[in-house]
């Protein structure tokens, strides 16, 4: 299997799925957990020198932080649902107390924090709802914490992909720590698949093939983009939702199309 793939655990004593740290993806900013708790769990969390954004992926919970409380957040009961989610941001050197107030499925998403920004809640109508592509590369996209609003480093947005489609194409990436044109950014993708039986295909790729992977990924899977092209594809009769994050030592988006794929955005397609 490849060391790109975090398959979904059984959840650990504190509910936990997933758990991908800087450490043990071998890479320097991103850190990505999944935590799934039944109505009444609580957990607590510390940020210590990371800044988090908790993502209510589905379900209600009521936040705590050291200077804010934020009770009965939450709306959609699966990402399915397709409406913005509520998330909290929280500044490093804080901590969270969480209790959920209905069956809870969070997203815990971390990089460096450096900065004084306090904690703070993202409702649904702060999220900024895109679509982007045609043909078979449509895709509906929330942007939850864009480089256009203030974080030290995270950058943290979710994206649908009907079955039958491809997302996150024409590939494109974004590895250059030095360019003016692309940014240096690790990425994650948390997976979800309905139904859930079902699966996609992620491919990892560089330009000259050193880095050459494509996987299939289950409901819950996490997929490690170190460097590269992460192109998605949907099969038939499964619809896909993904949570990516990144963070890289610059806070700004930037990628480069892969040449070949790039007429995709154009008016050549679709071509029928
Ligand atoms: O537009 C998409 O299909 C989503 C991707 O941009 C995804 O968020 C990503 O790869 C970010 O680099």
């Amino acid at each position: 299997m490849s060391s790109l793939l975090a398959k979904c655990q059984q959840p650990d004593g504190q509910g936990r799925i997933q758990h991908v740290t800087p450490e043990n993806a071998d890479w320097r900013f991103v850190g990505f957990d999944v935590y799934r708790l039944e109505a009444g769990q609580t957990l607590q969390l510390e940020s210590g020198d990371k800044e988090l954004c908790l993502v209510l992926v589905a379900g209600i919970a009521s936040v705590a932080t050291l200077r804010a409380e934020y009770p009965h957040i939450g709306k959609r009961m699966s990402p399915f649902e397709r409406t913005p989610p509520y998330a909290v941001y929280v500044p490093h050197h804080d901590k969270i107390n969480v209790r959920a107030e209905s069956d809870l499925e969070l997203a815990v998403c971390s990089a460096p924090g450096k900065g004084h920004l306090p904690s703070r809640l993202i409702t649904p109508a702060d999220v900024g709802v895109e679509r982007r592509g045609k043909g078979r590369n449509q895709r509906l996209v929330h942007n939850i914490l864009p480089d256009s609003e203030p974080a030290d480093s995270l950058l943290v947005v979710e994206v649908y992909t009907d079955e039958g489609n491809t997302s996150s194409y024409p590939s494109h990436k974004h590895d250059q720590e030095d360019s003016p044109d692309e940014t240096y950014l690790e990425e994650t993708y948390y997976h979800r698949i309905q139904p859930e039986q079902g699966f996609c295909l992620q491919r990892v790729y560089t330009d000259d093939r050193e880095l050459d992977e494509c996987m299939p990924v289950y409901n819950r899977d996490v997929v490690k983009v170190p460097r590269g092209y992460h192109p998605v594809a949907t099969l038939a009769g499964y619809d896909s939702y993904y949570l990516n994050v990144m963070a890289g030592p610059v806070r700004l988006w930037k990628f480069t199309w892969e040449k070949d794929h790039a007429w995709i955005n154009s008016d050549g397609y679709p071509a029928r």
